[in-house]
C-alpha cells in the first residue's frame, strides 16, 4: 500500500505555553489521510481547525507529534526544506481568495509555478488549462477585483493547484459566499480534486457539503473523532 497522502501523530499546540494566558488547542491529533482521499473537517469556531490546517500544511509547527506528507517525515528538517515540500506538494485555499489585486487572474496562477521553478511557458499553460476546468478561461486577463466572489474563488483553488500539489487544505473554502454560489464553487473544487486524485482535508460548517465527501471528522476537545 502506498504512504498516506498526510500522516498527523500525536499532535500538541499551546499558545502562550508556560504563561497565565496558555490556551491549549491540540491535545493529541491522529490523522491519516489516503490518496486520493476528501476528508471533511468539522469544527465549532475556535475549536482549533486554522491551527490544525497550518501545522498540517507546515505553515506553523507543532508543540509535539509528528507530521508526514506523502510518507516524508517532516520534524527535524530544516525550514527551507519545509518550505520546499510546502511550495510543491501542498495547496492552500481560505475562506477569503487572497488573491494578489495588481496581477490578473492568469498571473495569480503563473506566479507559485515560477516561485516553484516552472518555466514561464509551462506556468502559462497550465495556468490556461486550470482556468479552463473551472469555466473561467474568458476572464483570465481580468483582475480579481473584475471578477464575482465566486470567481474569485476559482481562481483561488487553480492557485493553489497551480504546482499540482498531493494534498490540498481548504479552510472554509465558500464560507464567504451565499449558499446558491457556495454550491456551485464547492462542484468546482470537488471537480478539481476529483480529476487529479489530489487528497484534500477541507473545512467546512456545512453539512450538506460535508456529506459530499469521503469521511468526516470532527475536531473537539483538542482531539479528531469520526463522525
Ligand atoms: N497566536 C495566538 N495566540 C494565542 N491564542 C491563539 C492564537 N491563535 C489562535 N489562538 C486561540 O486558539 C484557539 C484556536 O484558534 P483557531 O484559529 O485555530 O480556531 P478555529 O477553529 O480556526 O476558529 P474559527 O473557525 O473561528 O476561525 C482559539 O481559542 C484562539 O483564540
Amino acid at each position: 500500500m502506498s504512504e498516506p497522502a498526510l500522516l498527523l501523530s500525536g499532535i500538541e499546540k499551546s499558545y502562550n505555553r508556560g504563561l497565565p494566558g496558555e490556551v491549549s488547542v491540540l491535545r493529541g491529533i491522529e490523522l491519516s489521510v489516503a490518496r486520493g482521499e476528501v476528508i471533511a473537517l468539522v469544527a465549532p469556531s475556535g475549536a482549533g481547525k486554522s491551527t490544525l490546517l497550518h501545522i498540517a500544511g507546515l505553515l506553523d509547527s507543532a508543540d509535539a507529534g509528528r507530521v508526514a506528507i506523502a510518507g516524508q517525515d517532516m520534524s527535524g528538517l530544516p525550514d527551507t526544506r519545509r518550505t520546499a515540500v510546502r511550495r510543491a506538494d501542498v495547496g492552500f485555499v481560505y475562506q477569503f481568495h487572497h488573491l494578489l489585486p495588481e496581477f490578473s487572474a492568469l498571473e495569480n496562477i503563473v506566479l507559485p509555478q515560477l516561485a516553484n521553478g516552472t518555466p514561464r511557458k509551462k506556468a502559462d499553460t497550465r495556468a490556461r488549462e486550470l482556468l479552463d476546468r473551472v469555466g473561467l478561461a474568458p476572464r483570465a486577463s481580468h483582475r480579481p477585483a473584475a471578477l464575482s466572489g465566486g470567481e474569485q474563488q476559482r481562481v483561488a483553488f487553480c492557485r493553489a493547484l497551480a504546482n499540482a500539489p498531493g494534498l490540498l487544505l481548504a479552510d472554509e473554502p465558500t464560507g464567504n459566499l451565499d449558499p446558491v454560489t457556495s454550491d456551485q464553487v464547492f462542484d468546482a473544487l470537488m471537480e478539481l480534486v476529483r480529476g487529479t486524485g489530489l487528497s484534500a482535508v477541507i473545512a467546512t460548517h456545512n453539512m450538506d457539503l460535508a456529506a459530499r465527501m469521503d469521511r468526516r471528522i470532527r475536531l473537539e476537545a483538542g482531539r479528531l473523532v469520526d463522525i
